[in-house]
């Protein structure tokens, strides 16, 4: 373990890839030029943490990087094959010119118009709408970078898109086992964000909550796959996105950006399609699968063929009326020569550290000076910006609901029933099946809001599509005492006493 810093000098269009083993934490500091983490700027002579990761270090212009304790990275090299980044910086500027036109005003109705446009029955006019990007393809191909990429770029240019994380095992917004959507600016994302499990600055003031739906479990593919869930969850976050931007015109037009989880085949694929049509998608970026690519593009030209068809067998009163179908730009970018593939094992790591973060938030490191630092004086001196607190709570105060799937059973139900039943069911866990079981598991804790409507009306979707409160850590069980300790993040009692299990658990 060296105790000097390093330096790079690396030359401009270049970056510098690391890798970071699961507990082991450097810091880079930028000691001339500029560079960025996944397109946020990293800050002059300011000691940056980077903590089981593995992150790219670009410059457009050239740049000396200092890395401290640089043998305990598993790999660090530099590349000048970063074409890659010259694709996503020019998608930005196919976005931005999108942002810009949708800013640009009213347009008159126009029933030819392209894809993008929001029809306004009010005063007979048509809203261009900014771009509604998805990003798809393979698991570990850079989606998530490069959505950090985008999004980074358009906060550098005041613009305040709206991020969405559809991946429920490695979300960038909230603990796994979520989907999240959250309005972003340029407070919340920094160079240390952007190297993190979790894109947004902890505690940063003006970062608005994000919208957070509990979808209870890691893996979206597992056997017991709960697609009427995630199918209903998209669509209440799209209806909650779309209430969000119908009152703000800079938000709409700076547009939303969605990540998606590299499943892409069968039911993933499926998934693809229905995020397109409930998030009303006008730009699709296909990373790195010319399959993923020929499939979509296939589809959307049928599409396109099948209303051309409809167009040319409607009389002109007709058109006036008939609203365009949104047939999306079809965009391929390619995969950066620096994405890496992450084995289950440091997956997981990463996962637990997104939790980590959620409670302690993240830790002070920085302070530590460079010169002297080292991984285990770094252990004894970390401190975190919180201090979460344990809650004690007896069976008899909480309601602990699972969320099941009745669908698989449905057809042994008489057809009146069929028809009436959500296909969500709660199952609520009675005081005497708690048990130890439940040590570890993290509870998401549903809004009081929810829970007022959940109470007057006994229909299981009250809970389940709202955002929920925040989160809790089953600490320990003392089925003898009939307690509960839960780690909560702030202090004083829960927001609700109802609870969502799912099976997320969390290893201090
Ligand atoms: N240019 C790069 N240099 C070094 N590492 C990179 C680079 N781009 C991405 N990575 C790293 O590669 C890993 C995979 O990238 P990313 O998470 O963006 O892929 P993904 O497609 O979103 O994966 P998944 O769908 O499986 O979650 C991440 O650890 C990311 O930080």
């Amino acid at each position: 373990m060296s105790a000097k810093p390093t330096t790079h000098t690396l030359p401009a269009e270049s970056e510098l890839r690391l890798e970071v083993p699961p507990n082991t934490t450097v810091l880079i500091t930028l000691k001339s030029g500029s560079a960025e983490i996944f397109g946020a700027e990293l800050p002059p002579d300011r000691p940056v943490p980077l903590s089981s990761s593995k992150v790219a270090i670009f410059t457009w212009h050239g740049a000396t990087i200092e890395v401290s304790d640089e043998d305990s990275l598993d790999i660090l090299y530099v590349s000048e094959e970063t074409e890659a980044n010259v694709a996503y910086v020019n998608t930005h500027a196919q976005l931005e010119a999108m942002r810009d036109e949708a800013l640009g005003g009213l347009l008159p109705t126009n029933p030819q118009s392209g894809a993008g446009v929001n029809t306004n029955n009010n005063n007979n006019t048509t809203e261009v709408e900014g771009p509604r990007v998805l990003l798809v393809g393979p698991s570990d191909c850079g989606k998530s970078s490069i959505a950090r990429i985008l999004s980074s770029y358009a906060v550098k240019l005041s613009r305040l898109p709206i991020l969405i994380d559809l991946d429920v095992s490695q979300n960038m917004l909230s603990v796994p086992g979520t989907i999240a959507a959250s309005q972003l600016s340029v407070e919340c994302i920094s160079a240390e964000s952007n190297a993190t499990s979790s894109i947004l600055n902890c505690g940063s003031g003006s970062a608005g909550m994000p919208l957070v739906l509990w979808y209870g479990s890691e893996d979206l593919s597992a056997n017991n796959n709960n697609s009427e869930l995630y199918t209903a969850q998209i669509d209440k976050l799209a209806e909650s996105v779309d209430a969000r931007l119908s009152k703000d015109v800079d938000a709409r037009s700076s547009g939303i950006i969605v990540n998606t989880s590299g499943w892409i085949e069968g039911k993933g694929y499926e998934y693809i399609l229905h995020v397109m049509e409930a998030l009303r998608i006008n730009v699709v970026l296909v990373v790195g699968h010319d399959r993923l690519y020929s499939m979509l593009g296939t589809l959307l030209k049928k599409n396109k063929g099948k209303e051309e068809e409809a167009l040319a067998s409607m009389t002109d009163a007709e058109k006036l009326m008939y609203k365009k179908v949104l047939i999306p730009k079809l965009i391929k970018l390619p995969r950066s020569g620096g994405v890496v593939s992450r084995d289950v094992g440091f997956r997981r790591a990463l996962r637990m550290s997104s939790i980590h973060r959620y409670f302690y938030g993240k830790s002070n490191k920085s302070s530590t000076k460079p010169s002297t630092n080292t991984a285990s004086a770094a252990a004894t001196t970390t401190q975190y910006q919180f201090t979460p607190s344990l809650l004690e709570v007896s069976f008899s105060e909480v309601h602990i609901h699972k969320l099941s799937n009745i669908s698989l059973s449905a057809s042994m139900l008489p057809v009146s029933a069929k028809q009436s039943t959500d296909p969500i069911q709660l199952v609520t866990i009675p005081s005497s099946e708690i048990t130890t079981k439940l040590q570890q598991c993290i509870l998401a804790v549903c809004h009081p809001s929810a829970v007022e409507k959940y109470e007057q009306s006994g229909v299981a979707r009250d809970l389940y599509l709202a955002g929920v409160a925040g989160f809790v850590a089953v600490e320990k069980v003392d089925v003898g005492k009939e307690r509960l300790s839960l780690l909560s993040p702030c202090v004083g009692s829960l927001p609700s006493c109802h609870l969502l299990l799912g099976d997320v658990s969390w290893l201090e």
